[in-house]
């Protein structure tokens, strides 16, 4: 199947509205199901998302509703954008409703506590006939609305899956690269949200450019040395899943996780900050599961670690910061294959 007739995009918010509206706009008849029937009508009657995109005019092609079945019942492709700790419960609404061999891509980037399970497992285990794909990589929903330039990376085991999708969604501002690596892609999408909220906090913190460098360097050695353990490939992070999400939440305040990062550096409690962003967070969750699952592999994770402290063990930024610097050197070697 190279020319899906009908598309599904489940999730109202940022990355639903923007996945859904680069499908419409290359001509597909797009359905974004949301589960408030109110907002389902706002968005389709003013062909906007204001709440979570204000200011941006959606495709003709886009039909919001809250009709689960009007939208994935006769769709091919599905893309599920919910924060991770609604996906099962939404997969498992999904699940008696799907055509049989639909493609059911991910995109949500963050893991479910029971058995640190990725969001396509999770469509593995739901979804008994579907074809498994995740969209990963440095993509900003309000900067798709815009039209920048954006690449990204569709994953899967499945070739003709991955053909479909780059067909479905490239256009002149959105290029997607294939990846038969997707629990890696996937892995990486989730990993850097952590590090996003370590440099949201150093910046916030007056920390300078050296500092920063440093924080996203030794980030993605702690994230290939926490993928090695997990007998991931780390080689995986060097591509726009990995490095290029990082650099992009790690140094923009439209990273909600950078943003979250900052406030707690501004004296806010985690719970206020939480609130006041009022989207996902995924990156909070992220690290209570790294850090258990580094503990429980002997993973040295020292920013992590360090994150852990300030966020739930009430440890102070200075202390967490002298120690990092302070500590002994035998753990600290450069990132390479030999000692990863
Ligand atoms: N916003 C962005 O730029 C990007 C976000 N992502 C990932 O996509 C996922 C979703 O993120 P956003 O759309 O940005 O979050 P968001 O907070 O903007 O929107 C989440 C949407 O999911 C809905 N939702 C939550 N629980 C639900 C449930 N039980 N049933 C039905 N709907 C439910 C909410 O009502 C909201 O409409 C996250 O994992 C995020 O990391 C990935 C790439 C970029
Ligand atoms: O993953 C993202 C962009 O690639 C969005 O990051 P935040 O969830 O931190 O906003």
């Amino acid at each position: 199947m190279t020319n899906p007739q009908q598309v599904a995009v489940l999730g109202g918010g940022s990355f639903g509205t923007a996945i859904a509206n680069i499908a419409a706009s290359n001509g597909h008849k797009t359905y974004q199901w949301m589960r408030n029937k109110e907002r389902a009508a706002k968005v389709q009657q003013a062909r906007e998302n204001s709440e979570y995109l204000p200011g941006y005019k959606l495709s003709d092609n886009l039909t919001a509703c809250a009709d689960l079945q009007e939208a994935v019942g006769s769709a091919d492709v599905v893309f599920i954008a919910i924060p991770s700790k609604s996906f099962r419960e939404v997969t498992q609404l999904l699940a008696p409703i799907l055509k049989s061999g639909t493609m059911v891509i991910s995109t949500t980037k963050g893991i479910e506590p029971s058995g640190f399970t990725l969001m396509s497992q999770v469509l593995e285990q739901e979804l008994n006939d579907a074809r498994i794909g995740v969209l990963s990589g440095p993509n900003f929903a309000k900067e798709i609305v815009a039209h920048q330039q954006t690449g990204s990376v569709i994953a899967s085991e499945d070739e003709e899956l991955i053909s479909c999708i780059q067909e479905l969604l490239c256009s002149s501002t959105f290029r997607l690269y294939a990846n038969s690596d997707r629990y890696g892609v996937e892995l990486g999408g989730a990993l850097k949200n952590i590090y996003a909220i370590v440099t949201g906090l150093a910046t916030a913190l007056g920390c300078g450019h050296n500092t920063i460098a440093m924080l996203l360097t030794r980030s993605l050695a702690e994230m290939g040395r926490f993928a090695k353990h997990l007998d991931a490939d780390p080689l995986t992070f060097l591509g726009l899943a990995g490095v290029g999400d990082l650099i992009l939440t790690c140094t923009s305040d439209l990273s909600r996780n950078y943003r979250l990062g900052m406030a707690i550096a501004q004296g806010q409690s985690l719970q206020q900050a939480e609130a006041d962003i009022g989207q996902a967070v995924e990156g909070v969750n992220t690290l209570r599961l790294v850090k258990q699952k580094a503990d429980e592999l002997g993973v040295y994770m020292p920013l992590a670690s360090a994150l852990h402290g300030i966020l739930f063990e009430d440890y102070s930024i200075g202390d967490v910061a002298d120690k990092l610097m302070g500590g002994e050197q035998n753990n600290d070697v450069e990132y390479s294959q030999k000692n990863l």
